[in-house]
């Protein structure tokens, strides 16, 4: 059965490691990818950019790309992010037994047993994981309580999440992209447009909406 695959974050910017990892998950998968801003991320400072924003360089990032979806539920839906509701969202409407999965990052996933009701989350979905510079993965080796949650749900084989509608973790094993949003962000405040991280359309919305400039300072 084809997998509906989740990818949600922040997005402020989206830039070329995100694409990367979604294009690996397309390529090992049979699936769309939906691209889910978070209107309020639960765990961080609120981001750079507005919610509007952060979806319309998502759109001009996916917009020639086969299987790529805009989702924007997060940015609609009222009070924080949580993953978990989003998930339970998308079981209600896909019923039972649709294969479902979310895409993360391994610095996302290694925090993972701090997520809301981070219990419930492979009841409602698999985890589907990609490798990120500076978080390596050992899965026999991860911290408690991540390595007791995590236990039993590993899997190499791509045809278990397509099987299954929820419960595995399947580690897509992608070459490395070094790409951050905050890296992203810290060049562009320092006026380099990072024209090597973003897609062109967004390095252009960026620039033509001033996106991420320092705030000018007030004259003496
Ligand atoms: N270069 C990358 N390689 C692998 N995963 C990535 C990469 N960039 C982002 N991700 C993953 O994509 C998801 C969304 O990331 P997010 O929008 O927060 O971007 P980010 O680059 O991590 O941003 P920031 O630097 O602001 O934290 C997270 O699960 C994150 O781990
Ligand atoms: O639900 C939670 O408690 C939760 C905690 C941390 C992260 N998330 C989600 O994980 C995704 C990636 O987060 P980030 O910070 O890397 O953009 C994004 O969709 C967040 O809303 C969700």
């Amino acid at each position: 059965m084809p997998l509906h695959l989740v990818y949600g974050g922040t997005f402020d910017p989206i830039h070329l490691g995100h694409l990367a990892i979604a294009r690996a998950a397309r390529a090992r998968l049979d699936c769309t990818v939906r691209f889910m801003p978070a209107g309020d991320p639960p765990h961080r400072a609120p981001p750079g950019a507005g919610g509007e924003d952060r979806a319309a360089m998502v759109a001009l990032a996916i917009a020639h790309e086969p299987g790529f979806l805009l989702d924007r539920r997060e940015l609609e839906r009222n009070g924080r992010s949580y993953t978990v509701d989003t998930l339970a969202e998308l079981r209600a409407e896909l019923g039972p037994s649709q294969p479902l999965a979310w895409l993360v990052g391994a610095d996302s996933l290694l925090g993972l047993p701090g997520w809301h009701r981070a219990q419930a989350l492979l009841t409602l979905a698999h985890l589907v994981v990609a490798d990120r510079p500076g978080s390596p993965i050992d899965a026999s080796a991860l911290p408690e309580p991540l390595a007791r949650m995590l236990e039993g749900r590993w899997t190499d084989d791509a045809g278990r999440l397509h099987a299954a509608p929820a419960g595995h973790l399947l580690r897509l094993h992608q070459p490395l992209h070094p790409a951050s949003a905050t890296g992203v962000r810290a060049r562009l405040a320092a006026s380099d447009p990072a024209l090597d991280l973003l897609p062109a359309d967004v390095a252009a919305f960026i620039e033509e909406k001033g996106l991420y400039r320092p705030a000018p300072t007030a004259p003496l």
